[in-house]
């Protein structure tokens, strides 16, 4: 296993691939028991913390959301030493409050996905049943809302529920609608299996999601595509940069959090049936929970 070389793991969406803030960056390819990760992780400090970074859809944005290999991200960020990760994302407003240019810091996920992603890293005779009923970590959310306040000018929106749909298309009218007709703010294609994933790891887990488009429901807007995304990300890329920055300078060294405990009630198999096989594949992740 690797040396314990990050802290905090950053995930960059759409629009961030780099980060140049990184100091002493140094490039590091992490293979893992559920395969390579997006691609080859950064490693480096801010603020004299040391962070590893990896760009969820790869450099050159080759991976459709189906397609991001999210256990072996997450594993490789956890391998690294991470305790707490931070997702950037880009994504569609279902509400006319949350406009293009707003960050918003969501509190839920509504899972729409329909390709059956992996979502789990157990299984093959372990069942662990996590709880996800608070998705992201209280905690890290409130440490970044106070970075994204004190280190933008940008509205910063304090709760959102995220519907993350399998994509790649983008969504009908139809479809917007009835996202809006329950009530759902915010839309995008990778929050899940993400968030759940770094539940199973234990790892604290917020993400900070720059609002690019109006999806495709609101009148006189033209509906969403790559491009207009892109653009938005590529104005607003700053201001999430700003906030990792801001977030890492003023992060406490020893931040004790539920989330690092989260499956002491959840593993139901007996123990002792754990084939061995799986033991190991697991350890880094749960082998203090299987020992004895
Ligand atoms: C480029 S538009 C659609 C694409 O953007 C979002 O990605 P990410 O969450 O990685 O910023 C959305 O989920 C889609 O994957
Ligand atoms: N409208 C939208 N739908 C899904 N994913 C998105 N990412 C950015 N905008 C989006």
């Amino acid at each position: 296993m690797n040396e314990a070389r990050a802290e905090v793991g950053i995930i960059g969406g759409s629009g961030l691939y780099e980060l140049a803030e990184l100091e002493n960056a140094e490039t590091v390819r992490v293979e893992t028991p559920f395969g390579s990760p997006s691609d080859d992780l950064v490693v480096g400090r801010i603020c004299g913390r040391p962070v590893a970074f990896v760009p969820r859809h790869g450099r050159g944005h080759r991976l459709s959301p189906t397609e991001i290999p999210v256990q072996a991200n997450i594993y490789a960020l956890k391998a690294l030493g991470a305790r707490q990760i931070i997702s950037i994302s880009a994504v569609g407003s279902l509400r006319e409050e949350y406009g293009p240019g707003s960050l918003v810091v969501p509190d839920q996920i509504v899972d729409w996905t329909k390709s059956g992603r992996p979502k789990s890293f157990f299984g093959d005779g372990i069942v662990v049943h996590a709880s996800v009923a608070d998705p992201y970590c209280g905690r890290l959310r409130e440490e970044l809302m106070a970075a994204a306040y004190s280190a933008t000018d940008a509205t910063v929106h304090d709760s959102g529920t995220y519907i993350c749909i399998e994509g790649p298309q983008f969504s009908t009218r139809a479809e917007s609608e009835l996202y809006r007709l329950l009530k759902l703010d915010i839309i995008g294609m990778t929050a899940v299996p993400e968030a759940k994933l770094a539940r199973e790891a234990e790892l604290c887990y917020s993400a900070l999601a720059l609002v690019t488009d109006y999806d495709c429901w609101r009148s006189g807007e033209e509906a969403v595509d790559a491009d207009l995304v892109t653009a938005v990300m590529a104005r607003n890329a700053d201001a999430a940069k700003r906030t990792i920055v801001r977030l890492i300078e003023k992060l406490p060294a020893d931040s004790e959090c539920e989330c690092q405990t989260a499956l002491a009630h959840a593993i139901i198999t007996d123990r002792a049936a754990v084939p061995p096989i799986v033991r190991e594949r697991l350890d880094l992740l749960i082998g203090r929970y299987l020992t004895g």
